[in-house]
């Protein structure tokens, strides 16, 4: 088996240590071997990308535009194969794979429109004789740190948005899931990223990681991970001035209400807290009842439950996937003992299933008569574990689904106009659903969160500029 380099200063790059990317579907298949930067690697790469600012810089925003227009493209053309890959290394369904791949091609295409959208602003001064001008500049290298639930998109929108505003690159993908990673590289490399602008750097974060974050030539860092890991990360950041974004942990809550449609409620539910495994920052966790719909949506819900199929994430008939690690996979069922000796009754799942192929499968767990105080209702699962939790009205729903140390994401099921707007008014979350699900948002418009959810400007949209950019205020005598 060839080994997969790494991509640094415009050269593919051999290293002594080698990752086993392994298919949790199946675990006697090996994706693929992955070269592992070393320490000196990583500088190399970053040093290449200090070097190549003023050259980005100076190619213009035309000759951003069409590369990255030229990595969506082939993305797009290749969301099935690429789709299949990702399946094959983190576990979502087919359906899930290729979906996120496609939109990992829309990103792209979406930011290389936004490399040619006119920035800045003329202003009159307020003093005679005078104009300012307030232009945005790139912030120079940035670090990009990404996790293993969203293997190509969570990178996409890291890396588009930095190139498209005329920074240089070093990508860090998680250490278990490189293919993606390699795969977009290796798209970005023949769209014709010169050297040294882009760089991936495979490896461990405590390795690779730790190298960019504490790099003086890296001015931002943007993360998407745990909470714990991303807090670490900021303080050494903040500490030498560098500027930090963080996409970290949910505990997002799924309010029914009385009037909510039965089935609707259900759906929601279940697409919110089980599909891709339970494993988005934007999952369902707590599923917040009030009471007249309580034992209803209970029943409802367990029974729907009962037709999920989990399996191979390639096998056409499976709508959940294996959990993507070993680690990921002790920690759901460490969660599911907790939730017990808590006092919350585990109605479905939680368990191990057994397949034809080795895998690390689990019957997604269901618990009720959950307390908001419990820990299975504060911390971050990251499974396909949900917990019920009763309310007595509307007003209580919506302070349990408030009371929490997260804010990402929230959602509502009701056929209350008055309830759906007030709770967009009200719900202490970055991003609100009426209807929908709280997982599955679009490419376009700002994500993030609120509380220990996020940190620092917003990703995605427009609102990348924020982060990806640095003000100049210029002033000029007639
Ligand atoms: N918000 C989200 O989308 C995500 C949330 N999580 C949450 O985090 C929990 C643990 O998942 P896990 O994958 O271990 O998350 P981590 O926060 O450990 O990993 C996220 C990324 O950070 C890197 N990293 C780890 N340590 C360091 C470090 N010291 N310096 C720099 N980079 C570092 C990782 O590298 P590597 O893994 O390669 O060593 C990975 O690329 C999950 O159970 C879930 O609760 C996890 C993933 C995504
Ligand atoms: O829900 C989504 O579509 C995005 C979720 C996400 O970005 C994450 O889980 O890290």
């Amino acid at each position: 088996m060839s080994i997969y380099r790494n991509w640094i200063a415009g050269e593919w790059f051999a290293g002594n240590d080698v990752s086993e990317n392994v298919n949790p579907s199946d675990l006697n298949d090996i994706v693929g071997e992955y070269a592992r930067a070393d320490p000196r690697q990583v500088e190399v790469a970053i040093e290449a990308a200090a070097e190549a600012r003023a050259g980005w810089r100076e190619a213009g925003i035309m000759r951003r535009f069409e590369i990255l227009d030229r990595a969506g493209s082939e993305i797009l053309a290749r969301k099935d194969e690429l789709g299949e890959l990702l399946s094959r290394e983190e576990g979502k369904t087919r359906v899930e794979g290729v979906g996120e791949v496609a939109r990992a091609g829309n990103v792209f295409k979406w930011f290389a429109g936004e490399a040619l959208r006119p920035g800045g602003e003329l202003i009159e001064s307020v003093r005679p004789g005078l104009s300012v001008e307030v232009t945005r500049e790139p912030v120079g290298v940035v670090g990009l740190i990404t996790p293993w639930n969203f293997p190509i998109a969570i990178p996409a929108w890291k890396i588009a948005g930095a190139l498209a505003y005329g920074n240089t690159v070093v990508f860090k993908p998680a250490d278990s899931v490189p293919a993606s990673a390699w795969a977009l590289t290796d798209i970005l490399v023949r769209a014709g990223v010169p050297g040294g602008v882009f760089n991936l750097v495979m490896g461990r974060g405590s390795v690779v990681g730790e190298t960019i974050v504490n790099h003086r030539d890296v001015a931002a860092v943007s993360f998407t991970g745990s909470q714990e890991v991303g807090q670490r990360l900021a303080s050494q950041l903040v500490g030498r001035l560098a500027k930090v974004q963080l996409e970290m942990g949910g505990k997002n809550p799924l309010i029914v209400l009385d009037d909510a449609e039965l089935d609707i409620a259900v759906e929601v539910a279940v697409q919110g807290a089980y599909y891709s495994t339970g494993q988005r920052c934007t999952a369902s966790s707590r599923l917040i009842v009030t009471r007249g719909i309580h034992d209803a949506f209970v029943a409802g819900l367990t029974k729907r439950l009962e037709r999920v199929r989990v399996g191979a994430a390639l096998d056409p008939r499976t709508d959940i996937g294996p959990v993507a690690e070993a680690k990921q996979l002790r920690g759901n069922l460490d969660y599911v003992a907790l939730g017990q000796q808590e006092g919350a009754q585990l109605v479905r799942g939680g368990d191990l299933l057994e397949r034809d192929r080795p895998g690390h499968f689990m019957n997604p767990a269901l618990f009720v008569d959950a307390r908001n105080d419990m820990r299975i209702a504060r911390e971050e699962i990251f499974g396909p574990v949900a917990c019920v939790i009763q309310a007595q009205d509307y007003d209580d729903a919506v302070a349990i689904a408030n009371d929490t140390p997260f804010g990402l994401s929230s959602g509502i099921v009701t056929t209350s106009l008055k309830h759906a707007s007030d709770f967009k008014r009200r719900s202490a979350a970055g991003m609100v659903m009426v209807n929908t699900p709280t997982a599955g948002v679009d490419f376009h418009v700002p994500f993030g969160g609120r509380k220990s959810s996020s940190y620092g400007p917003r990703e995605q949209g427009r609102y990348a500029a924020e982060f990806y950019t640095t003000t100049k205020t210029a002033y000029t005598a007639a």
